[in-house]
């Protein structure tokens, strides 16, 4: 091949105007000579001497040809390009002798036209062969028609100039910006490498590019783009390793450097793959590693030649160029790449996020409308994950997901899907199932297993287990958001049902799914419609038999259902949040009512209301209490807030110091449903409560259950030992009064003494 790096380096020559000043000098000189027949033929000898050595000068092919399109003068320029050294050798000849015949063809037509119709043809560009390279050639070429002294045509006069390098360089310059547009387009990565290829192929004949890229193992180099190489080699060298002797591509992942080898069949480097390489005929493999902008290898880009040889400085200066546009192209991919993982993975599992979840369902139920196995939903939650987290901390719980979350990908198949919802709730797809529970049931038996294998975190075992819903498609929903309601509802009657273990989807839930969500509504509505109202059920002291407080219960006046009982609704407002607002009124509501009563003279007493754990939660929520106080004008004395033993034991330290600040402006505690739990007796005394109240389930049985005596006897001897008052709630009969009076207890509240009645009848008993 020719050294095209150093035709680069050519001077230029002068501008085209020039050329055609050349061209007619020469129209003019020859035109002299055929003109005047009667001239000296010693004279006219010399004249073509001179004309000659004029003609040799010009660094551009000038030619002459007559009227049939043969060369009856050149210069040397014309002959070197045909490789040939004495110009005579042309003489006599056409274009069908030097070129191919479609070349020849196209410009014999062009030359007819010139001298027929006498217009001149200027700085045409035309592609030829340079015979002794066999390379391509860019020449911009001017032809002029010649005439004789009667103004008749006799033939042209023509001069090329080689442009191959401007040409070259500006072709470059557009196939550079047409893959950068393609990269900035997003167009697949391999349609954009075989691009670049191209583009070094166009640039360097004779060579063969080959872009591998690294595997996502980091040991290995796939197929990228080497259009013009044999598919049966591309697929041979696809996986080839990264190493210090594999070949020059493998090697120059490896070391990081162009690795470049002038003779495939002698360099060790391709002991290998020599037999390969010489079944295709490449003699020499010349390797650069593609590297990020952080410096990592991300493929090779190889130059293959059928030549024994070194690449020259132009191509070595066009395989950075073009390596780089490679690296560019596939840093892009992978960023591109890397972005739709993090859009549609967990960050902390790894696993599929709701967004692929969708996808992956929709695709699913497709197939299964297609070729008919079913597929199915479960929902999966962690049982009792919270308290786990809460005492842990929440590195260890992330810890513990994690775990669970291979625990169930090792369960299930590489078709199916683990995804994670978020928190402990993970959603499990499985598809082309069989009809029927049997081979459903067996996989999330056999998760529910492993899920319950002891877990050691920091040197302690753990047990978890998980409660989960099946919906399966196309019985138990026509849609994925349908499927994935009626599985979470399933779910959740597994929990119901105790939890560790799994409930199918039965139309009786959707229903109740139905119902929860029209609750759901309704409740949301009726806040803002001012339908909801509080009731207030006495606290007595046992000894004195006076009302001291009264406990402020929320009630919904629906307006077709009635009153509903907060038990049909509060966990309902717990779990969507809505408890938030409906609790802030409650406060508001009870101090205003309590600050009415002492208002109107009446003795005072406290008012006790019931704070659930979102709100308990909430940041905002001291600040919720102070407001109601200000409000209210009701002294903090007179508020006394009742927290769930469970709530408080969630998160112990912070809950002392959520209840110290409130305790600071003058507010008591409470802990509700005393005796459900496992409260610690340091961390019970680390807390500031006034008073523990005794769970109604140990008093509905004391007459009879000795267990609900034996504890509530000993809640009430607890509360002595920590100077704590302790009231019992529930109380409906005499003998539960009795048995309660005996053991000591301050306290009662219950139907016995008076049933949760409106604000005006505690008046009425407070006046009474
Ligand atoms: N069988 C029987 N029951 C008795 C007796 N004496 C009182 N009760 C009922 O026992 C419940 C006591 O309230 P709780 O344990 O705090 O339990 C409450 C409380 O946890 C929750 N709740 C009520 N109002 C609110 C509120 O404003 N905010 C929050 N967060 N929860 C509330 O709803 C639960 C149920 O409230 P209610 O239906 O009003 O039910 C009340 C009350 O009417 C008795 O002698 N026998």
């Amino acid at each position: 091949m020719q050294d095209t790096h150093s035709r680069r380096r050519l001077p230029e020559v002068p501008p085209e105007q020039s050329q055609i000043a050349v061209l007619q000098a020469t129209v003019e000189r020859l035109q002299a000579g055929f003109d005047d027949s009667t001239k000296a033929k010693k004279e006219w000898s010399a004249e073509r001497t001179l004309l000659r050595a004029m003609v040799d000068h010009v660094p551009d092919a000038l030619f002459v040809k007559d009227l049939q399109s043969r060369f009856i003068i050149i210069n040397r320029t014309v002959a070197r390009f045909h490789g040939l050294i004495d110009p005579d050798e042309v003489i006599g000849k056409t274009d069908f002798d030097l070129h191919t015949f479609e070349t020849a063809s196209k410009f014999f037509e062009i030359e007819q036209r010139i001298m027929q119709t006498g217009s001149p043809m200027i700085d045409m560009e035309e592609v030829v062969i340079d015979r002794p390279t066999g390379d391509t050639k860019w020449l911009s070429t001017s032809k002029v028609a010649m005439r004789n002294d009667q103004g008749e045509i006799v033939g042209l006069v023509g001069i090329s100039r080689d442009v191959t390098v401007r040409k070259r360089d500006e072709i470059l310059r557009e196939e550079q910006a047409h893959v950068l547009e393609m990269i900035a387009m997003n167009l697949p990565l391999e349609k954009v490498l075989e691009r670049i290829v191209l583009l070094m192929e166009t640039q360097l004949q004779g060579v063969f590019g080959s872009i591998l890229l690294l595997d996502p193992d980091g040991t290995h180099l796939k197929h990228g783009a080497a259009p013009s190489l044999p598919a049966a080699y591309n697929q041979a060298i696809d996986g080839t390793a990264i190493g210090p002797g594999v070949g020059s591509c493998g090697t120059a992942a490896y070391r990081r450097e162009s690795v470049i080898v002038t003779d495939i069949a002698n360099d060790p480097l391709w002991v290998d793959f020599r037999e390969l390489a010489e079944r295709y005929e490449l003699r020499s493999c010349w390797s650069t590693p593609i590297i990020s902008h952080l410096g990592a290898v991300l493929g090779t880009f190889a130059m293959y030649s059928r030549d024994i040889r070194a690449p020259d400085v132009w191509e070595t200066n066009l395989t950075g160029l073009v390596t780089r546009i490679a690296a560019i192209a596939i840093e892009r991919k992978l960023a591109e790449d890397q972005i739709i993982f993090v859009a549609h993975h967990d960050s902390l599992t790894g696993l599929a996020n709701r967004t692929l979840l969708k996808d992956r369902l929709v695709q699913a139920m497709l197939q299964t409308e297609r070729y008919n196995p079913c597929v199915s939903v479960v929902f999966v939650d962690l049982d009792d994950f919270k308290s786990v987290n809460d005492s842990l901390g929440h590195a260890a719980g992330d810890q513990l997901l994690k775990i669970v979350a291979g625990r169930m990908v090792d369960c299930v198949r590489p078709i199916d899907a683990v995804v994670r919802l978020g928190g402990d709730e993970f959603v499990i797809l499985l598809v082309d199932q069989p009809e029927g529970t049997d081979a459903i049931s067996a996989t999330l038996d056999k998760m529910r297993m492993a899920i319950a294998e002891p877990i050691s975190i920091e040197g302690r075992p753990f047990h978890i287990a998980c409660s989960m819903g099946v919906a399966t498609y196309p019985n138990d929903g026509p849609d994925a958001e349908a499927l994935l309601t009626n599985a979470d509802a399933a779910m959740y009657k597994a929990k119901e049902a105790g939890g560790d273990g799994f409930q199918f989807f039965t139309a009786e839930m959707n229903v109740k799914v139905h119902e929860r969500l029209a609750l759901q509504d309704a409740m949301r509505d009726g806040i803002g419609r001012s339908e909801f109202y509080l009731v207030y059920q006495p606290q007595v002291d046992i000894q004195s038999g006076r009302i001291f407080a009264v406990e402020a219960l929320v009630r919904w006046k629906h307006p077709v259902r009635g009153v509903i009982s907060p038990n049909e609704f509060i966990t309902l407002a717990e779990e969507t949040g809505l408890i938030v607002p409906l609790g802030d009124w409650v406060l508001n509501e009870a101090c205003r009512q309590n600050k009415a009563w002492q208002d109107a003279g009446l003795p005072p007493v406290s008012v006790c209301v019931n704070v659930s754990a979102r709100q308990f939660q909430d940041k905002k929520w001291t600040s919720h209490v102070t407001s109601a106080l200000e409000e209210s004008g009701l002294d903090a004395r007179y508020l006394e807030l009742e927290l769930t033993e469970s709530l408080v034991m969630r998160d112990v330290d912070q809950a002392i110091v959520t209840m110290k600040e409130l305790q600071a402006l003058g507010v008591h505690f409470a802990i509700d449903d005393f005796g459900t739990g496992y409260s610690s007796l340091s961390a019970l005394k680390s807390l500031p409560v006034s008073r523990l109240k005794i769970d109604q389930s140990f008093v509905l049985n004391l007459a009879t259950d000795e267990d609900d005596r034996t504890i509530a006897a000993v809640v009430i001897s607890l509360g002595q030992r920590l100077n704590l008052k302790v009231i019992a709630e529930g109380v409906e009969t005499n003998e539960q009064l009795g048995f309660l009076r005996d053991s000591h207890c301050d306290e009662f509240q219950g139907y016995l003494f008076s049933r949760p009645v409106e604000a005006a009848a505690i008046a009425a008993l407070l006046q009474a």
